[in-house]
């Protein structure tokens, strides 16, 4: 169909509004930041040998049929980390890329058993995340903080133990999460762990309902009281679960090119979250593994608005929720609204 003058100059608008509203990123592993570029240089640096030829060849791995198909090779990729220098600079090349898409805060996970069952020292991960933080904090402005996820394949006394050796550094994280292999691993493997992380004070987060049915949302809500659903998409198979979210507002921070990169929606033209969005429901758009996936978290936005054709008001609200449903401060989350609603005042 040939566009109109008019549609054409609505088009643009609405693409430099994606770009430039004020957003938080409240869903990206960190380790799945990793570029196969810099998964040679690391390597490289650490003396290691992939098994992987060259870039293309590893690149070429990255079509999956699933999540547990992802997670083998992201494992891999991860395993070139080695020292705090190797966590630095991961995470600031993610900040770059973050401030050229209008990130003002983020929460990165990260996944501590990865690589202290390698023999990396748990100070060597948050030494090198923290000051990656602190320089996007005062060179890019952006704010940020870490969340700590327990891999959900693993036992539960291993996520005790992670906890206790966290401990030591209690002021560099602000919460946790549960991710890898979801299906087999439901939310009430990890009650005990999660009950002591809420009586610590801590923010709790899980992925539920990605692969998992749409109990273990609920479950991760009623059993370990998460503040936030990492994922959630597959509540559109149950009414009462979305009547529920829409009613609570809980967020769920859902990535829409790693659902159809791992198979979970065929095409992004049949992703759910529009409807999610006239649901009601508080949806965040977010990159999961940019560097596995195909793109960064504007990269998710514009694919996502061109195929579902949504426009300004669904712009808006997206980059709302994940401002309210990030865990800044209150007086940092109004001074980024006031700026969304002037920004959004001059594009209308
Ligand atoms: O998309 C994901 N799902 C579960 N675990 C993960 N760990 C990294 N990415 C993911
Ligand atoms: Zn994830």
């Amino acid at each position: 169909m040939i566009k109109t003058t008019e549609e054409i100059e609505q088009q643009s608008r609405l693409m430099s509004f994606l770009r430039e509203m004020p957003k938080a990123e409240l869903h990206i592993h960190i380790e799945g930041s990793l570029e196969p570029e810099l998964i040679f240089a690391l390597a490289e640096r650490n003396g290691m040998r992939l098994v992987y030829p060259d870039v293309q060849t590893l690149k070429a791995g990255y079509a999956f049929k699933d999540l547990q198909s992802f997670l083998d090779i992201y494992y891999a990729g991860a395993s070139v980390l080695r020292t705090a220098q190797d966590f630095e600079d991961m995470a600031w090349a993610y900040f770059l890329r973050a401030k050229a898409d209008g990130v003002v805060r983020t929460e990165l996970f990260f996944d501590p058993q990865t690589h202290t069952s390698r023999g990396v020292p748990l100070k060597a991960c948050f030494a090198g995340l923290r000051e990656a933080c602190r320089r996007a904090r005062t060179k890019l402005g952006i704010s940020a903080d870490l969340i700590l996820c327990f891999l959900r394949h693993l036992s539960e006394e291993d996520a005790m133990s992670t906890l206790d050796d966290a401990l030591a550094f209690r002021n560099d994280f602000i919460g946790i999460g549960l991710d890898s292999s979801e299906k087999g691993n439901p939310p009430e493997k990890f009650a005990r762990v999660y009950a002591r992380c809420r009586e610590l004070g801590l923010r709790l987060v899980a992925h539920a309902g990605e692969e998992g049915p749409a109990d273990y949302i609920e479950s991760a809500l009623d059993v370990l009281k998460v503040e936030r659903i990492d994922h959630g998409v597959q509540s559109i198979h149950s009414p009462a679960l979305m009547l529920r979210l829409s009613q609570t507002k809980i967020p769920l921070t859902v990535c829409p090119l790693s659902n159809v990169k791992l198979c979970v929606f065929r095409d992004l033209a049949d992703h759910p979250l529009a409807q999610m969005l006239d649901a009601g429901l508080c949806v965040t758009i977010n990159s999961d593994d940019p560097a596995y996936f195909g793109g960064y978290l504007l990269d998710n936005y514009v694919q996502t608005f061109r195929a579902l054709n949504l426009g300004m008001e669904h712009a808006y609200q997206l980059a709302r929720n994940s401002l309210l449903a990030s865990f800044a401060s209150d007086s940092d989350k109004q001074h980024w609204i006031t700026a969304l609603n002037h920004a959004y005042q001059d594009k209308k």
